[in-house]
């Protein structure tokens, strides 16, 4: 696999402390780890462990109180707020639980919302690729409205990729889909790693989505406190299971 040793992302000492005085709550507390190029990464742990705030992070969405998070060789911290929007357009893929698309726009026009807000032609064998590996080929002039949650978070995956952005962060991506639409968002994310190299990283809940990915990274209060490489369901289950045991949630 092609730079699979890379890192793609790293976080060092990452903190984000929300609030002030008495009500400080700090989200993040030296969280450091690594993301390897061509990997699908799954972060878990339990609900306000922090999940959503790293990946939030590790995106340029947020930024931390302290810490380091470097996208290849970019410190996040040095680039202004336009530096990092300009990232966040040209680098980065973002698919979220809400799938978040324009109402406004078809599906064709969503999905090439990022290269057009951009500027940059779309790559139309790229177009056509994606198109055709999440079946949509006859859905694109659809608005949302007309397409089912499964085909949205199709759609939003598709946006997600076709810029070929260095990495895909993924928020709970098939949080709101029933088993058959979430197996096939899974599908499509494990085989842009494959097929493509692609660099996803995915919070979810769910030990079967975790088990589709290369590695699970473990949070708890704020920091990476485990990892399990090619993991299968049961052992996602049994770590969750210990955790109560170990840290009582
Ligand atoms: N904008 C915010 N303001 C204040 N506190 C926040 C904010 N965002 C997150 N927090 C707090 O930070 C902690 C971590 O939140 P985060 O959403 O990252 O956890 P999570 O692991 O993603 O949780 P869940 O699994 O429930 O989605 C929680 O205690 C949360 O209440």
């Amino acid at each position: 696999m092609v730079g699979r040793d890379r890192a793609a992302v790293r976080a060092i000492g990452l903190e984000r402390i929300f609030g002030i005085g008495e009500a400080q709550v700090a989200a993040l507390d030296g969280c450091s780890l690594e993301l390897a190029q061509g990997e699908f990464t799954a972060i878990m742990g339990p609900s306000g462990s922090g999940k959503s705030t790293l990946l939030h992070c590790l995106a340029g969405l947020d930024r931390q109180s302290s810490g380091t998070v470097l996208l290849g060789e970019t410190d996040l911290a040095e680039l202004s707020d336009n530096q990092l929007s300009d990232l966040r357009r040209d680098r980065i893929g973002f698919v979220f639980q809400s799938f978040n698309l324009i109402p406004t726009l078809t599906a064709r026009e969503n999905i090439t919302l990022p290269a057009d807000i951009g500027r940059r032609a779309v790559d139309e064998q790229r177009f056509a690729e994606i198109v055709a590996a999440i079946g949509m080929e006859d859905r694109l002039e659809h608005f949302p409205s007309q397409l089912s949650g499964g085909q949205q978070q199709r759609i939003a995956c598709a946006r997600a990729l076709v810029t070929r952005p260095e990495v895909i962060f993924a928020d709970e991506p098939t949080g709101n889909l029933d088993s058959r639409a979430s197996q096939s968002i899974l599908d499509f994310l494990r085989r842009s790693v494959d097929v493509h190299g692609q660099t996803v990283v995915m919070v979810t809940h769910d030990p079967l989505a975790a088990s589709r990915c290369d590695r699970v990274v473990f949070l708890v209060d704020g920091r990476m406190v485990d990892e399990l490489r090619d993991p299968t369901a049961e052992q996602i289950l049994e770590w969750m299971r210990t955790s109560v045991e170990t840290w009582g949630r």
